[in-house]
């Protein structure tokens, strides 16, 4: 199964973070690493964050398959399942749509006019979750950036989304510093499968502006597993609460993290830029 040249795609964004998305409802697509990252590749492809194909599933509507822009494969994308999940509850009808994940299952619903919600399951709190290399208490890891004895960035906390995500409390949030940190920390030995890198500033108790150094993908408009993920660390921190509207560079979205449940919720805008064909 490869993909082939004369495919069609949606491109969609959710609060910036930009996707090429193929249905692969009805005709199989597998993509090599490089043929995902020449998909992927803002001059060469079609450009993307990530690149997003929607399968087949025999125990939820959809399955939904993410490679980030450097051809890897990896486990969910938040604002993918916002876009995938508005597309499926437009084609079928339905207010609510089960998505299936290499990261596990989860559920969008509508939320407005372009705005999708989506139960993003329980957060994995344990440092065999996220994952760690080592035990350490996932509520301030033992990392730090930066000289040894005086680090510019140190204790962050550690969350799985179903991805793997650490999330550092600062307000330097410049572009320099974000991408010089972000690409030390994604490949740090302490992360054996890599690593989403959250620049959290809280703002209020209830509003955290973020910036994200993706893993395979750099620094992106907006991340939501990368938003859930910090509203969780602040949250576990003392911070902020369980509600909080994070503020990212593409838009804003709105995550919760419902006590009763254990669940996390993000809601938040969905676009439509076109459609194209693969070339
Ligand atoms: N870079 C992430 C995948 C995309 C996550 C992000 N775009 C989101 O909206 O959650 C990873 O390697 O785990």
């Amino acid at each position: 199964m490869t993909h082939s040249a004369t495919r069609p795609f949606v491109r969609m964004n959710g609060a910036g973070n930009d996707f090429v998305v193929v249905n692969a409802l009805e005709t199989p697509f597998a993509p090599t690493a490089d043929q995902a990252r020449a998909i992927a590749d803002r001059d060469s492809g079609q450009g993307c964050d990530q690149l997003i194909a929607i399968e087949p599933s025999d125990r939820a509507d959809a399955f939904m398959r993410v490679w980030n822009a450097d051809g890897g494969q990896v486990e969910t994308c938040g604002n993918a399942l916002r876009c995938v999940g508005w597309l499926l509850m437009e084609s079928t009808g339905k207010d609510t749509v089960v998505i299936d994940t290499l990261g596990g299952p989860t559920t969008a619903s509508r939320a407005g006019l372009h705005q999708v919600r989506v139960d993003m399951g329980p957060p994995g709190l344990d440092w065999t979750d996220v994952p760690l290399a080592e035990e350490m208490d996932t509520r301030g890891i033992e990392l730090q950036v930066g000289p040894i004895d005086a680090p510019i960035l140190h204790t962050p906390g550690a969350v799985s989304m179903g991805n793997p995500h650490v999330v550092f409390f600062t307000d330097r949030q410049d572009d320099g510093f974000v991408r010089g940190s972000g690409s030390l920390v994604e490949h740090h030995p302490l992360f054996p499968e890599g690593v989403n890198v959250g620049f959290a500033n809280v703002l209020a108790p209830d509003r955290i502006r973020l910036r994200v150094w993706e893993r395979g993908a750099g620094l992106t408009k907006a991340c939501g597993t990368g938003a859930c993920a910090a509203l969780v660390a602040t949250a576990r921190r003392g911070l902020t609460g369980r509600h909080a509207v994070i503020e990212a560079d593409g838009g804003e979205l709105v995550i919760d993290w419902d006590e009763s449940s254990g669940h996390v919720f993000m809601t938040g805008p969905v676009e439509i830029e076109g459609t194209g064909t693969l070339r």
